[in-house]
């Protein structure tokens, strides 16, 4: 079974309705015949996503329908089957601040907790596994009473992949996913994190990203351009970054074996040469580095309240 792609021009902008979507009579339906028709549903054992690709808000829908083995709920990330490794050992050094950025409180509440608790409340996370230094502990400990999933602990490495290995050791051996966070990324939201576990249990490895705003150009050591890279293939990479936890095992054995550095988490499954899908998440999930982002956070926080 292979990726089938239909663009339609609409309005229709929520995964949700795509089934809706697919069965409007006068909509090509012939793309379906791929897939062994039930009277239950038009898409047996397929899993079916949609996203917008366009860039700035086009009218184009591009569905994807991938092969997938529904479990028995019909989901296709089971419930309490992801681990996730919260990342909360940096120093946060761009930032200036007298404490690690993470723990700065944003609105008054630290940083780090923000996605602490989106992800507590999901049902498909088992597992939190927080990696920071011991000092700030208290912090999770404290918010863990507000909430019913196990928390760990592990000890931050000196760079971000020696955290996430550190991470890696503590993850329950029957979770099907892992899914690394940066804590310094406050803002993600629930519907991204659910899109992103999809695309990581149907490909093995997905991360979040946006596509890039910018006019991007590669310099030589004396500030001369070299090319303008085409825009249009590039994309900027967040977190979640969510992978099945023998590849990644697998790719750290690989990179550690080389000392190979990487800066994101997929990048070790690339060394792999395994695929990496790209989920389009949003440009609110900044990451926490410089004093201007904890501003932006929080006027992106109070203009989400004002939504409400
Ligand atoms: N050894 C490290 C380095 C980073 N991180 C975490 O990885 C995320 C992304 O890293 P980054 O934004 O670069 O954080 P810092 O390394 O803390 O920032 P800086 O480079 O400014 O010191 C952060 O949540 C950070 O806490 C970590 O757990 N362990
Ligand atoms: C993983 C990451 O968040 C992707 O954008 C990023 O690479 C980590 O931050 P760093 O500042 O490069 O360590």
């Amino acid at each position: 079974m292979g990726v089938l792609t239909l663009d339609i021009a609409s309005s229709y902008s929520s995964p949700l309705l795509l089934p809706t979507i697919c069965q409007i009579p006068h909509k090509p339906l012939s793309f379906l015949s791929t897939f062994s028709p039930s009277k239950h549903s038009p898409f047996p054992g397929c899993q079916i996503e949609a996203r917008r690709r366009g860039r700035s808000g086009s009218s184009k829908i591009t569905c994807s329908a991938n092969a997938g083995q529904l479990n028995e709920t019909g989901l296709v990330v089971k419930e309490k089957s992801v681990s996730v490794i919260l990342l909360a050992g940096g120093k946060g050094k761009r930032m200036g601040a007298s404490m690690p950025k993470q723990y700065l409180p944003l609105l008054g509440q630290p940083i780090a907790l923000y996605s602490f608790y989106t992800f507590s409340r999901m049902s498909a996370v088992k597992e939190i596994v927080v990696v920071c230094d011991p000092s700030y502990k208290d912090i999770f400990e404290d918010a863990k009473e507000n909430i019913h999933i196990d928390v760990k602990f592990t000890l931050p490495g000196k760079e971000r992949q020696d955290s996430v290995f550190s991470g890696l050791q503590a993850v329950d051996l029957n979770s099907e996913l892992v899914c690394i966070h940066d804590s310094a990324r406050p803002l993600v939201s629930t519907g991204d994190i659910q899109q992103v576990l999809k695309d990581g249990q149907l490909n093995g490895a997905a991360v979040l990203g946006v596509p890039v705003k910018a006019t991007i150009k590669e310099a030589n050591s004396e500030s001369f351009v070299v090319r303008t890279l085409d825009r249009k293939t590039l994309w900027e990479m967040q977190t979640p970054q969510v992978i099945k936890p023998e590849l990644l095992r697998k790719g750290f054995e690989l990179v550690n074996r080389e000392c190979l550095e990487v800066t994101d988490d997929v990048s070790i499954v690339e060394h792999l040469k395994h695929p990496v899908f790209i989920t389009e998440g949003s440009y609110t999930n900044i990451k926490v580095t410089t004093p201007d982002d904890l501003l932006l956070a929080e006027r992106i926080l109070n203009l989400n309240s004002g939504e409400k």
